[in-house]
């Protein structure tokens, strides 16, 4: 379908988490959508997920990702949403039966951050000292990389976070830089982690905006915000992380760019003591995204992540 022969919606209402996070970024869409088709009254649904209201155990072992998404998911079905804004970074490379992602907006910065009151940088860190997160996979490269630092979990949102950065329990954490920019606190941002010292997790930094799948309707009104070259990137990283087994709970990272007319891909898989990380690189076709993502998960199986991975689920 065309946009000259689209006719939007009277309504549309939005679900999204509560965080501070999922708010900026369902406020985002909901702007654009006002501003492409002025006659929609575009709405917000605010829900609380599993994920928001478990905050004491590494999400790892309480069954991961889809806790931050399944509430909004039933929104879609039962009709009380028409779309479903997340951080793709949170969506399961597997969606449920009758789900889709209709469109994929435009990638903020992928990479980490290094947030600290008292050090500028990762490098600069004496022995010992104390950094937080709760992911596996900035776990392993921290400790591939600075092996005599000391790594500590930290769970909660962004604003979270900060302040137990604030009350002094850690020398420094690791936040996705996307997250900090979002929400106004690019000031707190001492240092963007190369890629090569924290390769981003799958699909970090980008929008995934989810519909119900026979709502062929919203495709066609989502499209305007959907960005090709970010579509490509990400479908190349879940691509990955799906032949790996599709557990999120893995030490592992993938990361594809646009260079010169072709897509770049990245991925590691890596136990969480740092001890083994595998690493593949390849480029291929950006029309082929996924054929991109296949081929770096098979050589990091060629490589032995398959009984990296076997030894995480047992
Ligand atoms: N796991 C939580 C989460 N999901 C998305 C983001 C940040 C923004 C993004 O990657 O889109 C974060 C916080 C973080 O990792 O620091």
């Amino acid at each position: 379908m065309n946009q000259a022969s689209l006719v939007p919606p009277a309504r549309l209402v939005i679900a999204s988490r509560e965080s501070a996070l999922a708010m900026w970024q369902a406020e985002h869409i909901r702007d654009r959508l006002r501003a492409l088709y002025p006659q929609t009254t575009v709405s917000i649904l605010g829900m609380t997920t599993q994920g928001d209201q478990i905050l004491d155990v590494t999400l790892s072992k309480i069954g991961g990702k889809g806790l931050f998404v399944k509430e909004l998911e039933t929104a879609l079905e039962n009709g009380s949403a028409d779309i479903a804004v997340h951080s793709l970074k949170d969506v399961p490379m597997n969606l449920p039966q009758g789900f889709a992602l209709a469109c994929i907006g435009e990638r903020e910065d992928p990479r980490d951050a290094f947030v600290s009151n008292n050090f500028d940088s990762l490098a600069a860190l004496p022995a010992g000292s104390v950094v937080g997160t709760s992911s596996l996979r900035r776990e392993s490269q921290l400790r591939a990389r600075f092996p005599h630092l000391k790594i500590e979990p930290l769970r909660g949102n962004v604003q979270t976070r900060l302040r137990k950065l604030d009350e002094g329990q850690y020398a420094a954490i690791i936040l996705a830089a996307a997250g900090l920019k979002r929400l106004g606190l690019a000031n707190r941002i001492r240092n963007i982690i190369s890629s090569d010292d924290s390769l981003p997790a799958v699909g970090q930094g980008a929008l995934g905006i989810e519909t119900r799948a026979d709502r062929t309707d919203l495709k066609a009104v989502l499209a305007p915000l959907h960005h090709a070259d970010t579509a490509a990137c990400v479908l190349a990283e879940r691509a990955m992380s799906r032949a790996l087994a599709g557990s999120c709970q893995v030490p592992l990272g993938g990361f594809a760019e646009v260079q010169g007319g072709k897509l770049r891909m990245r991925g590691f898989v890596a136990t969480p003591d740092g001890k083994r990380l595998l690493r593949a690189e390849y480029s291929g076709e950006i029309a082929q995204p996924e054929a991109l993502g296949d081929l770096v998960a098979r050589d990091l199986l060629r490589q032995g992540a398959g009984e990296i991975l076997a030894a995480l689920n047992g």
